[in-house]
């Protein structure tokens, strides 16, 4: 098909260097005509018409009302990644818009950053670096023990895939694994893996040496772990989070970390993100934070945009979204 046959897709907000950029483009370019954010602005008329689809690649672009409103052929917006807390589902949705999301790719990489942030925090790696590379070259290991991974207790709190597989990843280091979920997991699902199911989380926090966030950001789950729920977990035990930062009551956490009422937390996402450069939990030796790198792969990315590809063109196509079974279903949003 000729480029100008093709459905326009506007894209948002792919950063990046290193080639990200054109990879992705030649990617969308197979099946779209593709439409930048500049190229929109300055020819708004014509482009405007031609744009059925938006590409998120990055979660915090601005995707507002008068943006929707100057594009009446859209039809989906394709977002890169499995959250879409950064999208106002019900304003877009008001406008017959459909909002799909990739979590078939996001849920191997995610759930290994979430391991690696266990195990960082666990060995005190970063510290480990720190000193490794110190002009003080008479360290002493004894003196930034670390807490073993092996046969702890792990507490996962949303088993959705992310969570599975890194009960699946737990396993290897003979974890004891609980989680906590909204709708239990089939038995034949906990046996794969080991894990107890938890009807209180109230349980698992207490009994856990390891607590993972791994739920997705609602009304629900907004602020889910302050100050009771740091208070239930163990003075040894690991806060990690690998879903949202607002999951967190983050005023709750500085406290709980400077009072040692927990030992430690790794965080992969914050609110904001980036934090100030003055934000409190900066300052504290007992955490670790990453830049919300959880599909920050090679890998990951050009996954994400395949499935986010597939679902755009199902969506345009009046196809149903590629559904690959109950736990690992794409969902989308919207009439
Ligand atoms: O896919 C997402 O939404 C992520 O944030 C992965 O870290």
């Amino acid at each position: 098909m000729a480029e100008e046959e093709l459905p326009g897709v506007l894209i948002l907000d792919i950063g990046g260097t290193h080639g990200v950029l054109e990879n992705l483009a030649a990617l969308l370019k197979k099946h779209f005509r593709l439409i930048t954010m500049k190229e929109f602005l300055q020819n708004k008329k014509e482009m405007s018409k031609k744009i059925q689809s938006i590409f998120v690649f990055e979660c915090r672009p601005t995707i507002d009302r008068e943006l929707l409103e100057s594009l009446p052929n859209l039809k989906v917006i394709g977002n890169s990644g499995v959250g879409v807390n950064h999208l106002d589902l019900k304003m877009i949705s008001s406008f017959g818009v459909k909002v799909t999301n990739t979590p078939h790719a996001v849920a191997d990489p995610t759930a290994d950053i979430g391991m690696a942030l266990m195990l960082a925090s666990a060995r005190r790696l970063v510290e480990g670096c720190q000193i490794a590379v110190s002009p003080d070259t008479k360290y002493f290991a004894v003196d930034w023990l670390g807490v073993e991974v092996t046969r702890a207790t792990l507490g996962i709190i949303g088993m959705g895939s992310i969570g599975y597989r890194v009960a699946q990843r737990a396993r290897a280091f003979d974890m004891r694994i609980l989680y906590h979920n909204r709708n239990r997991r089939r038995k034949e699902e906990e046996e794969a893996v080991g894990a107890h199911y938890c009807e209180k989380m109230e349980d698992l926090l207490q009994q856990s040496d390891f607590v993972m966030l791994v739920v997705n950001l609602t009304p629900e789950t907004h602020k889910l772990i302050g100050k009771k729920e740091l208070g239930l977990m163990k003075p040894t035990a690991t806060l990690i989070n690998i879903s949202r930062g607002a999951v967190i009551d983050q005023d709750a956490l500085v406290e709980a970390l400077q009072n040692k009422v927990i030992r430690a937390a790794a965080l992969d996402v914050t609110y904001p993100e980036p934090l100030p450069r003055d934000h409190p939990l900066l300052k504290l030796n007992n955490i670790i934070i990453t830049p919300h790198i959880g599909t920050a792969t090679v890998q990951a990315i050009r996954m994400m945009a395949e499935e986010a590809i597939t679902n755009m063109l199902a969506v345009l196509n009046g196809q149903p979204i590629p559904n690959h079974g109950r736990r690992r279903a794409t969902w989308a949003f919207g009439k």
